[in-house]
């Protein structure tokens, strides 16, 4: 009796092994062979099936070792998985293989969905002519729907929605706020302009980061306001005059020629370069199929001229500056990293901390590449991770103004105008410490150190959550309740005003 139970259990235990086996068997993703490769290209995409086989590849890939056919390379399903990308997404095989370059296959398919996405409307306050706390209220009055852009900036506003075109506005027409993405932004705050100083704006059309810096400087010392194309500089006239900035030059020449116009004649530069603009999909979709090397290495040829004329303008010996802020709204290491690296060895720079709360680091090794140890001093962003547009900021502080493998006499040469008068300062004030922000504005943005707020699920890895700058999905608070004039305290100066 004993014996014949032992002899079932067996082999029930037997019967169990193999089904799993042909479960495994069955469930196990096989590639598909070159004849079905072929009659697959006569046959119009099928999306849904491209999409399950992108997510069984990647399933693969991810345990290559357990989970491939025996007779396949990696290469094969990496090849197919490029393939398939291409073709769901609408990219051409050349950004799709950058972008595997980039992002490792965990993290691939959210990029990409990213790209598929609209970045949120953002808007900041323009502190020449208001104050976020003033704004703010009358854009609800209006039937906007707003909250504080994220902790990293006090000038910075995040549009939910809007029942009035937000490009419109009575307010928007005076000047109290430009239409701004979050990233854009953060080229200004690395560069932390200084009251006094003279600044230049080497690529600056349509004039966004100009007034920004500007109003960092509330409208004191001098910004030139450069762009070689001549429609977009009568753009930067518009802004300019539009958001009250009155300590601005406006120039159009050739961003190349600059040294030759005033040779370390600033105190700081701002170079936000011409670029591929692969961080900027969303607003753009043409990208996926209009770049190839060439353009890449075409962009990259501008923008290292460009950063070594932008360095070279630059004041070594200015006593508040001497720094050079270098952003792209691309993503691709050629234009961003290499261009640094090359600056490096070309000039008498060094990286320096971009003093920004946000952003990844840029990278020390990509590939075969080895960049200086210091490029982890530069910052990246990404739509999927940190819901803004693609983009790459760097900071160099110039340290002589001596060009190597030039006579050293040119260190001796009067540099351009008189540098700004000395101030007295510790280091490089943090630009966010002078937005024009006060105390009152610092208790209505949100504290996600104080008060983490838990995403809805589904939310939690989604670029659409509208929190901008921290991990998508940390939504921030609802500011409508926060600064809604009706819900705080009236006796309060200033908060029940009407605009
Ligand atoms: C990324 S956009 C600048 C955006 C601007 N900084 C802003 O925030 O509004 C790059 C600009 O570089 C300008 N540009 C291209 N080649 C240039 C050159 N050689 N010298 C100066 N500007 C140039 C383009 O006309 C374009 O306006």
């Amino acid at each position: 009796m004993k014996e014949e139970k032992k002899e079932r259990r067996l082999a029930q235990k037997e019967l169990d092994s193999s089904v799993k086996i042909n479960v495994a068997e069955e469930d196990r993703f096989v590639l598909p062979s070159a004849e079905e490769q072929e009659r697959e290209a006569g046959l119009p995409a099928d999306l849904q099936a491209l999409k399950t086989r992108i997510h069984d590849i990647v399933h693969v890939l991810s345990d290559f070792a357990a989970r491939r056919q025996a007779d396949r390379p990696r290469q094969d399903y990496v090849t197919q998985l490029r393939r398939d990308l291409c073709l769901y997404y609408s990219y051409n095989e050349f950004l799709m293989e950058r972008l595997m370059d980039l992002f490792h296959l965990s993290e691939l398919l959210d990029a990409l969905e990213a790209n598929e996405i609209q970045r949120p409307v953002t808007i900041r306050t323009n502190t020449l002519k208001t104050r976020r706390r003033d704004l703010a209220p009358s854009l609800i009055d209006r039937g906007v729907n707003l909250d504080p852009i994220g902790p990293w900036s006090k000038v910075g506003l995040v549009v939910y929605s809007s029942q009035v075109p937000i490009g419109a506005t009575p307010e928007y027409l005076a000047g109290h706020y430009m239409l701004q993405g979050a990233s854009s932004m953060m080229p200004v705050l690395a560069l932390a302009p200084q009251h006094g100083e003279t600044v230049l704006d080497m690529c600056a059309a349509p004039g966004g980061k100009t007034t920004y810096i500007a109003a960092l400087m509330k409208n004191t010392g001098m910004v030139y306001a450069n762009d070689a194309n001549e429609a977009r500089v009568k753009a930067v006239v518009g802004n300019l005059h539009r958001m009250g900035v009155t300590n601005a030059v406006i120039s159009c020449t050739d961003g190349r020629e600059m040294p030759k116009i005033r040779p370390a004649g600033f105190d700081r530069v701002l170079l936000d370069a011409p670029c591929s603009g692969t961080g900027v999909i969303a607003k753009d979709p043409a990208v996926k199929t209009s770049k190839d090397e060439k353009d890449i290495q075409r962009c990259a040829q501008l923008q290292r001229q460009l950063l070594l004329a932008a360095i070279d303008s630059v004041n070594a010996k200015s006593k508040t500056g001497g720094y050079v802020t270098y952003s792209t709204c691309s993503i691709l290491v050629e234009e961003n990293e290499a261009v640094i690296e090359y600056a490096l060895n070309k000039r008498n720079v060094k990286l320096v901390p971009t003093s920004l709360t946000v952003g990844k680091e840029g990278f020390a090794k990509f590939k075969a590449k080895r960049f200086h140890p210091s490029m982890t001093h530069t910052r990246r962003f990404y739509p999927h991770t940190h819901n803004m547009d693609g983009f790459f900021v760097a900071k160099l502080k110039k340290f002589s103004n001596t060009i190597p493998g030039t006579e050293p006499a040119a260190e001796e040469q009067p540099s351009g105008p008189a540098p700004a008068p000395p101030q007295k300062r510790k280091a490089d004030v943090d630009a966010n410490d002078d937005e024009g922000f006060d105390e009152d504005d610092k208790a209505a943005a949100p504290s996600p150190q104080k008060k983490k707020r838990k995403a809805p699920q589904g939310q939690q890895k989604s670029p659409r959550s509208k929190h901008v700058g921290g991990k998508p999905g940390a939504k921030g608070k609802k500011w409508q309740k926060s600064v809604n004039p009706k819900a705080r305290n009236p006796k309060k100066k200033g908060l029940n005003k009407k605009p």
